[in-house]
């Protein structure tokens, strides 16, 4: 929970070079009341809160409580359910989530197991506004407080991703990086990691800023025995020491002290029983028992197997009011920022995330020695 602990620093100083990561904005705070948005209670606010380490909590996944595969409370007859891909990516129509009851959210939770990324267009939760939204989400876990980017006054769980059509902040991304893409599974450093995440669209462009999923489990499927095996016992660190340094370094908010965690490099799906790979671009820092170019090349290895599967990929187009969940156990994702080109016109992209923290990672050998390879 919030405390009132230690302010380190407050919103991120103007003559910042660029942002750590694309997905958590560098924003001018003065500039940004000024910007016109359909929703200014989601603006992005830098509020100095303190966030505790996360203590392990008990968690017991919503979809294992299901009987009824079929869905009742979730799914009526009136609903449309409409794959985008043949392997995951789902269109749910004439449902609100806002109706749901607790037996169609477990159901709900079974369909994003099955699915991994189910959209709800024009959901009326959009409009419902914060307290609605974060007791939805309470239902699929425990909150998450982001240790750095923009949030939410009085609603600290909300990370907010906002872009108001300036393209600066990109020019200066691109300056070091070849593409806006930045594989992830959000929060893998945390030791209970998120299970179930809503991304909620306030605002949008009218074409661009999808975003895209890639399947652990499946690309893990098309690997050879030989390399699972070899992946199969693997430990791995994640760690928010680089974001967090980041922002010290550069004058930006930090609410949390950085967290290591060792977490199995391939985790056992809770509710599918599948090996998907737990694996991030942005937070591992080291493959325990591995030298540093060897954890480069399984790494490096695994990530371009991952981004370049497109048979085991979907990428979601987001409808007005669309309100995206998504497994963060069984897919990796990114933010595609492709809308600020001066040829289409910049347009703004709002959007509000909400976690729901789950399980500590399954690993695939349960009694394993803790740390062996230390
Ligand atoms: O903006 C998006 O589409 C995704 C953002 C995201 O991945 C994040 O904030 O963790
Ligand atoms: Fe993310």
């Amino acid at each position: 929970m919030p405390s009132s602990a230690p302010v380190r620093s407050k919103h991120p100083k103007k003559e910042e070079p660029i942002s750590y990561d694309i997905n958590i904005p560098y924003v001018d705070v003065d500039k940004q009341s000024k910007v016109s948005t359909k929703y200014p209670q989601y603006l992005p606010s830098w509020d100095p809160i303190w966030f505790d380490p996360l203590q392990p909590f008990e968690y017991e996944d919503p979809a294992l409580r299901v009987r009824n595969k079929s869905k009742p409370n979730l799914l009526p007859p009136s609903a449309k359910v409409s794959h985008i891909q043949p392997s995951l990516g789902t269109i749910v129509e004439n449902v609100q989530l806002s109706s749901l009851s607790p037996a169609g959210r477990d159901e709900l939770a079974l369909l994003i197991t099955e699915r991994k990324v189910v959209a709800f267009p024009d959901q009326d939760l959009i409009d419902a506004g914060p307290d609605a939204q974060e007791s939805f989400m309470r239902h699929f876990g425990k909150p998450n407080y982001q240790p750095v980017s923009g949030s939410m006054t009085d609603h600290p769980a909300f990370h907010i991703i906002h872009r108001d059509g300036n393209r600066d902040e990109i020019t200066r991304f691109l300056q070091q990086r070849t593409t806006t893409t930045l594989w992830h599974q959000d929060v893998s450093y945390e030791i209970q990691p998120p299970g179930y995440v809503m991304l909620g669209l306030l605002q949008g462009p009218e074409v661009g800023g999808d975003t895209v999923f890639a399947a652990t489990d499946l690309a893990y499927k098309r690997l050879s025995p030989a390399v699972t095996t070899f992946l199969d016992g693997l430990k791995v660190t994640h760690s928010s020491a680089k974001m967090i340094g980041h922002a010290r370094l550069t004058g930006g908010l930090v609410r949390k002290d950085p967290v290591d965690t060792v977490h199995p490099l391939i985790r056992v799906h809770p509710v599918t029983g599948e090996k998907c790979m737990f694996l991030n671009g942005e937070f591992i820092t080291r493959i325990h028992g591995l030298k540093d170019s060897e954890t480069k090349w399984v790494l490096d290895f695994l990530m371009n197997h991952l981004v370049t599967g497109h048979d085991f990929q979907v990428r979601v187009r987001w409808q007005p009011r669309t309100i995206v969940m998504f497994d963060n156990r069984s897919t990796i994702h990114s933010a595609i920022v492709d809308y600020l080109d001066d040829d289409y016109g910049a347009k703004a992209r709002h959007i509000f995330r909400l976690i729901a923290l789950g399980e500590k990672p399954i690993p695939v050998y349960e009694d394993e020695v803790e740390d062996e390879f230390e």
